[in-house]
């Protein structure tokens, strides 16, 4: 996960792969409440590992549900939940709990419902944004009910305070008033709980107003099912719970990956799985189809938002599916505009508006008045981060229309503000195809946590960058000048891959030394081919595994340093070492630490550093950190040894240590660590576009 301050996406070109979802949110937390509900313990196979389900499990917990994760390396989203029987353990029941839901609407809501029906003492809370999001209509009808809730902050509003009352309290006898025309999740929440409470008699809702967001409601009565209540439906306008009906664990359940989730991957491919060719040998064309293929979900998914597939088709997208997985290709290109309801595809629909920035005319979304209680304003996000890119937007109470750049000279490289909210931050990433080519930030990444953790990671496994547009930034430098410490801060800081060129060449005079050859100009063909064989590992902890082992502190040793010094010297070994470095430059950026970075090996990068420090203080440094390794050294012997390694890589006649012509210089002797990695970061912010972009607005605004 990316838990950057902002992650910029270089222009991407095309797109073909395959991508395994994580499990829906909606699905997840309601299968862990009816499991918390039922007797028995459930087994729940592939759920979705998010903020919102952590906190559903961690309230679990809290009321005395046994919830058990699986050890097993495959399958670490195994979850066993030892269930409540209905009732809370008189301890619990004494006690007054304290509950904080985060910003999970998809646990708030239900939990509410539940818990005013267990009997306890309940306060539940959640962040600023939660205390935002409206609750009334589903604390009036369990007040109707009978329930006692009381607000503790705002009227209509989280936080509350729930009081134990018993059935015979209970009015079960008249249909339960509730209004379906704000948020589906009340009606949700209510179908969840009474099953509590309905032993004796027939319980009936009664829904107020039009019922919005069916599809949802149709997973909540899917799943009850799969627990052992079956709901009587009648048009979606009253629903009753029969008489006797009670939870039943269905033992084992798997949940769907997520068809909003998917949304990202369906438009993915609408845009850039494209086919295409190019000339081959002797004449010969080749002909590339790509595709993108989601893994977890289809054409049977129980999730409303599988609906989405039908509206990616209305703009265009190629799809053909299987039960549980969907092939996208690009369809018409550009993309169709379309004029559509989106009331039952809510959360999917932001993905429409990301695909209306590559259609042929204006796009409207109607009926989406819902876009504005979800995790943020949706309807004024969606449209002030639209219109950064160059798009033209109108928004209304309930509906946006897009109309597209008009060219390629109106798209603008944007900062996206994501206001916390994952749709956002997701959505936008597929402005990155844009036809300027020019790169899309999307500020506060992590905030994809609350559905899809591993979202960016996923996108990239699945796209190519246009050519060149993965930026490097190079960090060259004598021996101890800071490289190494100034660049994995800056890879660090910006969530680029960080390539440690030196422990390539130490490596190289490790395997050597081991394999008994001498690192001399007579056996710098012998060691480039030992080089072809090397199978070299950097963990993401920054350990250098070779062949498996871990030899990160035996390539740190000053005679380490010598014969990678000894090796670097010979052409042949160099040569050996040029595609893996290069291979390391994948999105989305690189920040390359060593001594021909910029003259060599990314010789077009954007940025170049050139690091400096005094002898003295090079020395000094290099000692402390030796000593802190427990590795014995001497000041003096240092000294003397880096300026022997100075000489010898500045003086070599195959890319010797010297600052590139368009490299800036650094001299850190006397600035701290996090001056000088603040110092590259503010010179790489000044080559960025968005900066220009902020200013733009700012003056227009
Ligand atoms: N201003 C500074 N900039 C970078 N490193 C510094 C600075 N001051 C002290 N150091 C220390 O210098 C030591 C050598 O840095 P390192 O990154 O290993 O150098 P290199 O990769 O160039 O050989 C590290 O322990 C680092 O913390
Ligand atoms: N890009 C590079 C990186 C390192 N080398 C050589 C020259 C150096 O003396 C050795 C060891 O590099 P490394 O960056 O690990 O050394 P220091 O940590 O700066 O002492 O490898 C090189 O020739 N080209």
């Amino acid at each position: 996960m990316f838990t950057t301050a902002f992650l910029d996406i270089p222009a991407l070109q095309s797109a073909n792969g395959e991508v395994q979802l994580p499990g829906s949110k909606s699905i997840s937390n309601r299968v862990l409440l009816l499991a918390a509900l039922s007797q028995g313990t459930t087994t729940i196979h592939d759920l979705l590992d998010s903020d919102d389900t952590q906190v559903m499990l961690k309230a679990l917990e809290q009321l005395g549900c046994a919830v058990v994760r699986s050890t097993d390396p495959a399958h670490l989203n195994s979850y066993h939940v030892t269930g409540l029987g209905g009732h809370l353990a008189p301890a619990t029941a004494a006690r007054t709990l304290q509950l904080f839901l985060g910003n999970a609407g998809t646990a708030m809501r239900p939990l509410t419902a539940a818990l005013a029906l267990l009997g306890g003492n309940f306060e539940m809370s959640g962040v600023a944004r939660m205390h935002e999001r409206p609750i009334g209509d589903l604390v009036d009808a369990l007040r109707q009910l009978g329930c006692r809730i009381d607000y503790l902050g705002n009227e209509g509003y989280p936080p509350l305070r729930i009081h134990p009352v018993t059935t015979a309290q209970l009015h079960l006898q008249t249909p339960i008033p509730v209004r379906g025309d704000v948020s589906s999740q009340f009606l949700t929440a209510l179908l969840m709980a009474l099953p509590l409470v309905g032993r004796q008699q027939d319980v009936t809702i009664e829904v107020m107003g039009e019922l919005i967001s069916k599809p949802y409601i149709h997973i909540t009565l899917e799943l009850l099912q799969r627990f052992g209540i079956a709901v009587k439906n009648d048009s979606w306008q009253r629903f009753t719970i029969p008489a006797g009906s009670h939870y039943q664990s269905p033992r084992e359940i798997h949940v769907e990956a997520d068809a909003s989730s998917a949304s990202y991957f369906i438009a993915l491919g609408a845009i850039a799985a494209g086919k295409s060719s190019k000339p081959g040998p002797n004449n010969s064309t080749i002909h590339i189809d790509r595709s993108v293929k989601v893994l977890g979900v289809g054409a049977q998914s129980i999730q409303g938002d599988i609906r989405f597939v039908d509206a990616a088709r209305a703009m265009g997208a190629a799809i053909t599916s299987g039960p549980n997985w969907l092939e996208i290709r690009r369809g018409n290109w550009p993309l169709q505009a379309i004029d559509m309801d989106c009331n039952h595809i809510p959360d999917a629909a932001m993905t429409l508006a990301a695909m209306a920035l590559y259609a042929n005319g204006t796009t409207t979304l109607r009926n989406i008045a819902s876009w504005r209680v979800k995790e943020t304003d949706r309807l004024a996000a969606m449209a002030t981060e639209l219109r950064k890119l160059g798009a033209t937007v109108e928004e209304g109470a309930d509906y946006i229309s897009i109309t597209p750049p008009a060219d390629r000279e109106a798209w603008r490289p944007a900062s996206i503000h994501t206001y916390d909210d994952h749709r956002v931050a997701m959505c936008f990433s597929l402005a990155a195809f844009n036809p300027a080519g020019v790169p899309v930030r999307i500020e506060d990444p992590k905030c994809v946590a609350k559905t899809f953790p591993g979202y960016f990671e996923a996108l990239f496994s699945a796209v190519r960058p246009v050519p060149g547009s993965v930026p490097v930034i190079c960090v060259d430098g004598p021996t101890a000048s800071g490289k190494g410490t100034v660049a994995s801060a800056v890879a660090a800081a910006l969530g680029y891959h960080l390539l440690d060129s030196g422990a390539l060449y130490r490596i190289t005079g490790l395997a050597a030394t081991r394999a008994g050859i001498p690192i001399d100009a007579d056996h710098a063909g012998q060691i480039a081919a030992l080089i072809a064989q090397l199978d070299i590992t950097f963990t993401p902890d920054q350990r250098v595994l070779l062949d498996g082992e871990d030899i990160s502190l035996a390539i740190r040793s000053e005679e380490a340093g010598m014969n990678a010094s000894l090796g670097s010297a010979l052409p042949a070994v160099r040569q050996a070492l040029v595609q893996m470095q290069h291979d390391f430059r994948q999105l989305p950026g690189l920040v390359a630490d060593g001594r021909d970075m910029g003259t060599v090996i990314f010789p077009l990068a954007p940025l170049k550093i050139y690091l400096t420090a005094s002898a003295a203080q090079r020395a000094q440094r290099r000692h402390k950190q030796l000593i802190e390794k427990g590795i014995p050294a001497t000041i003096a012997d240092l000294r003397a040894d880096l300026e022997a390694r100075d000489a010898r890589d500045m003086n070599r006649a195959t890319a010797p240590l010297q600052a590139a012509q368009d490299a800036l210089l650094l001299d850190n002797s006397d600035i701290t660590v996090e001056e000088a990695v603040a110092q590259v970061l503010a010179w790489w912010e000044k080559r960025q576009p968005f900066a220009a972009v902020a200013a733009h607005s700012q003056a227009s605004a």
